[in-house]
């Protein structure tokens, strides 16, 4: 891996720098799977839903990667459930899209606060090198909790920027898998998108890259499977950072 290429490095967080990801995944599965299990489909506006098993493969396709209530909205659509949008503000019990999202931050901030969190060690190998090499390291999360997640991992202090959930929507810019939050950071870093890495284990993170003309986008194969980062846009998929070393 040729980094003296490159001027500045864009990590997502949630599966790449931490597995929180599966933090995500679970408390989404729990949530998801209560909404769907116990919804009235004799109620008329929910009489198409499909209230089938909610399982990883949604997470994958429907969730992974986006602002928090674009992956609420995105799930419901497919499966027929029409929701209120509702306000960021909206109690956990609110039956809206805003509602459900803020049920699924309660489950995932409850095992973030319970179980802490450690970075991944070939991820944490990989900031130890590039910060050798002096490169300009960002962090390009969907999360609002993003920075939460980097205290509670001890790397907050590693990157020039963090462009998480909470700076789009200050910024009123679009989350992945729009470009835009990526090209943020990127200017954020003094590098011109072709002159910089985009690191990715999300569909929707690897087509925000693609989208952005990064000169290099790399899928971090967590789950979603090789094939599909390489046909979602990525030049070189690894299984470990530590591959990148
Ligand atoms: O609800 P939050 O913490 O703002 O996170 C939004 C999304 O952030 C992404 O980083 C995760 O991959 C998703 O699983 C998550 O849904």
């Amino acid at each position: 891996m040729a980094w003296n290429d490159y001027e500045a490095v864009l990590f997502d967080l949630d599966g790449v720098l931490t597995p929180t990801a599966e933090v995500h995944m679970a408390a989404w599965a729990e949530m998801f799977s209560t909404f769907l299990g116990g919804l009235d489909t004799s109620r008329p506006e929910f009489a198409d839903a499909d209230t089938s098993a909610y399982t990883d493969e949604d997470y994958y396709a429907h969730v992974d990667g986006k602002p928090r209530y674009e992956g609420v909205a995105d799930l419901l659509a497919a499966r027929g459930v029409e929701l209120p949008q509702g306000s960021p503000s909206d109690p956990p019990e609110a039956e809206t899209v805003c509602g459900l999202g803020n049920r699924k931050n309660d489950a995932f901030t409850a095992v973030l606060e319970r179980d802490g969190v450690r970075p991944f060690p070939g991820s944490l190998a990989l900031l130890d090198h590039l910060r050798d090499l002096g490169l300009p390291l960002a962090v390009v999360s969907s999360s609002a909790n993003a920075r939460a997640v980097l205290r509670a991992a001890g790397i907050a202090d590693r990157f020039v920027t963090v462009v998480d959930g909470r700076t789009a929507a200050a910024l009123e810019i679009p989350g992945k898998p729009e470009p835009d939050t990526f090209l943020h950071a990127a200017r954020d870093c003094g590098a011109a998108p072709a002159a910089a890495v985009v690191l990715e284990d999300a569909v929707s993170g690897v087509r925000a890259g693609a989208a952005g003309g990064f000169g290099l986008v790399v899928g971090v194969d967590r789950g979603a499977g090789e094939q599909t980062l390489l046909t979602a846009g990525a030049h070189r998929v690894v299984t470990d950072l530590a591959d990148l070393v």
